[in-house]
């Protein structure tokens, strides 16, 4: 597959702004980016295999650790339905052991491009450590591409109570912020999301991690806005129907069951699909 990022030692990296987003891919430019980044087992190749490949959860055990950073073009159209898809980027799996901090990254050109950083916490692991990751990461950034979206994974929830699950947020968004505030980035905005492969919260957390980034958001919504009120219907989503991530909804509050319904509708319309071929997916 054809890799169009600069090298990232390039002494001269592209300056190409995420917020450009995918429209500017359509005058040519490098496919922007997302970072996925965290310590070793953490979950990122799980995460990246489970939305974008649809590989079953538990198959995720079997996954042998990355050694390389590894480039992922992220282009899905479902033929049927689309000749093109909003979704026109790359995510970059970083293996847990690459120390981009080390002097040998050109930093300049791996946050160049960069979009938005997901950094993924076990939280069902001693975390300490990788907070102190991730806060010098979010020091890198600022000094190199401020304008990065920041998202923190807090991954495989799955396996914690409900108590806790806002506990262990609680307590990371706190160390987090004495920490920055100690470095003085107090202004810098972090988005968390409580994650886990094993249900739709990792599909909900990338959607809205892409919606960011998407220049056409604010378009997209207005037209679901009028779609909802003109054909009365409840909720409107717009689906990457193969990832089931929603790349925009209505203005009215999300709320996950209806989330969870019309994606469990995508997975029985696409498994029909491949049975019988093309299937209409419009439904209210
Ligand atoms: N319970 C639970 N386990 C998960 C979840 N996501 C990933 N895992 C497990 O975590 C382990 C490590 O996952 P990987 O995706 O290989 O982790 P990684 O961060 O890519 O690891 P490196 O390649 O070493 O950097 C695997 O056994 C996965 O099955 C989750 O949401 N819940």
């Amino acid at each position: 597959m054809e890799d169009p990022s600069p090298p990232l030692q390039s002494p001269t990296p592209s300056k190409v702004s995420m917020q450009n987003g995918p429209i500017s891919r359509l005058r040519g430019a490098p496919r922007p980016r997302l970072l996925l980044q965290g310590q070793r087992r953490s979950g990122k190749s799980s995460i990246s295999s489970v939305v974008f490949h649809k590989m079953p959860p538990t198959e995720t055990l079997f996954l042998e650790s990355t050694t390389r950073i590894q480039k992922e073009p992220v282009n899905l159209t479902w033929k049927p339905l689309m000749d093109s898809s909003f979704m026109d980027f790359q995510v970059w799996d970083f293996p847990g052991q690459i120390d981009y901090n080390d002097g040998t990254f050109d930093l300049e050109a791996l946050f160049g491009d960069t979009g938005a950083l997901i950094y993924v916490i076990d939280a069902q692991d001693e975390y300490l450590e990788a907070l102190t990751r991730l806060h010098q990461t979010i020091e890198a950034i600022q000094r190199h591409n401020s304008s990065i979206n920041i998202e923190v994974f807090i991954h495989k929830v799955d396996g914690l109570s409900d108590d806790f699950k806002l506990d262990t947020q609680r307590d990371i968004v706190q160390r987090t912020t004495d920490e920055l505030a100690d470095m003085g980035l107090d202004g810098v905005h972090i988005n968390y999301h409580l994650t886990s492969i094993y249900d739709h919260s990792i599909f909900e957390a990338f959607s809205k991690v892409i919606q960011k980034l998407l220049p056409e958001l604010g378009t997209l919504e207005n037209l679901l806005n009028g779609l909802v009120s003109n054909c009365r219907i409840e909720k409107a989503f717009l689906f990457d129907v193969l990832s089931k991530i929603y790349v925009a909804t209505d203005s009215s509050p999300v709320d996950v069951q209806s989330y969870e319904i019309c994606s469990d509708y995508i997975d029985v319309v696409l498994d029909m699909t491949e049975i019988y071929g093309y299937v209409d997916l419009r439904f209210s």
